[in-house]
């Protein structure tokens, strides 16, 4: 076994279920989604979602998507390298730390391989978006992938939708607070596979599948496998191991959320690092949908939320800027200097773990 720092006691990620927002629920009933979304993320900022709406058949078909792809030979996955946050990412070649400012303790690349595809700026035809700013879909040439992604595409870009009018109704914002911020959001799938075949890398126990990072946007709806490995920073400064009871996504908020409310809501810090057991890594899959807004929105604190800025307040950014310093860090291996608040939790936590 590997040491991963972890300790589950006396951690839990909420369980939500937002089917009074999916279908017809009350007021009432929506009221106390909003009220439990409330402490959620102002306590966690990792949530359980239930009552999503997602078909089994559209959840099982994408696991089946991401075996197929992963599961082709890597010179195979190499021909869809592509421009941009877009297709495929071979193992080793970003450091999700570097998003922080943080150097990887094991100045070793992440073991990840991902698949990207996303939001394009065609698709909005009445607007002068720039193709750079999305990115140009690349689909591998095999049977059903691509039907099965975007069908899950569509009911995850609908529950990241779902949760931002929860999100509107616990921040007491006019309910279509968040449409001007997402109506040509920058949203992107990211299927991501941990596994090493076996001889490629020393087993030494410091092995990191994703560094340590918390995601850029708005939200993230995350579909993960019951396999070990993903860790959150909890308030306590210690890593929990975490992972979904059946049935259920876990969301987690992103730096803009973050900063709309001045750190009242959390954008929790996590990182995946599955455990060595008999020196094998057991195979995890996890496909993150990140919404995180439109692309020339500009990302201010919610004038509700200027009080309890502790003397640090964020300046506005628009979501551009934002997310290209954030990948400058993670694709170029330039440190983000502007992390400044992310990066110190990291830290404080590396030495309370000492
Ligand atoms: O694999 C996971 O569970 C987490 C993935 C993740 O954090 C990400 O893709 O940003
Ligand atoms: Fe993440």
């Amino acid at each position: 076994m590997s040491t991963t720092q972890a300790d589950s006691t006396a951690f839990e990620v909420p369980v939500i279920d937002i089917s009074p927002y999916t279908g017809n629920g009350t007021a009432e009933d929506r009221a106390r989604v909003a009220d439990e979304m409330d402490r959620a993320c102002s306590t966690v900022g990792f949530v359980q979602v239930l009552g999503h709406a997602v078909p089994d058949d559209v959840w099982r078909g994408l696991g089946e998507a991401v075996d197929d792809f992963f599961g082709q030979s890597l010179e195979e996955k190499k021909t869809y390298v592509a421009q941009g946050n877009r297709g495929y990412s071979p193992p080793k070649s970003e450091s999700l730390s570097l998003s922080l400012g943080i150097e990887a303790a094991s100045r070793m690349n992440d073991f990840f391989e991902a698949f990207n595809v996303g939001t394009e700026a065609r698709s909005f035809a009445g607007l002068d978006l720039s193709e750079d700013d999305y990115g140009i879909n690349v689909w591998p040439d095999l049977d059903g992938f691509r039907p099965k992604v975007e069908e899950y595409y569509a009911h995850a870009a609908r529950v990241a939708r779902v949760l931002t009018s929860v999100f509107a109704d616990a921040l007491s914002l006019p309910s279509d607070f968040f449409e001007y911020l997402t109506d040509h959001s920058v949203d992107v799938l990211r299927m991501n596979n941990y596994a090493l075949p076996e001889g490629t890398v020393t087993l030494d126990g410091d092995l990191t599948g994703m560094g340590e990072h918390t995601d850029f946007g708005l939200v993230t709806v995350l579909w993960a496998d019951q396999v070990a490995g993903l860790q959150v920073l909890g308030r306590d400064g210690v890593w929990h191991d975490v992972s979904p009871i059946d049935g259920a996504l876990l969301i987690n908020l992103g730096d803009l959320t973050a900063r709309l409310t001045n750190d009242r809501w959390m954008s929790t810090l996590h990182r995946v690092k599955p455990p060595i057991v008999n020196g094998t890594i057991q195979r995890r899959r996890s496909v993150a949908f990140f919404h995180d807004g439109n692309i020339d929105a500009t990302i201010e604190t919610l004038p509700s939320h200027l009080e309890s800025d502790n003397g640090l307040a964020y300046e506005p950014i628009t979501v551009r800027e934002h997310i290209a310093a954030k990948l400058a860090g993670s694709r170029q291996g330039k440190a983000n200097t502007s992390a400044v608040r992310e990066a110190a939790r990291v830290r404080s936590a590396a030495e309370a773990a000492r």
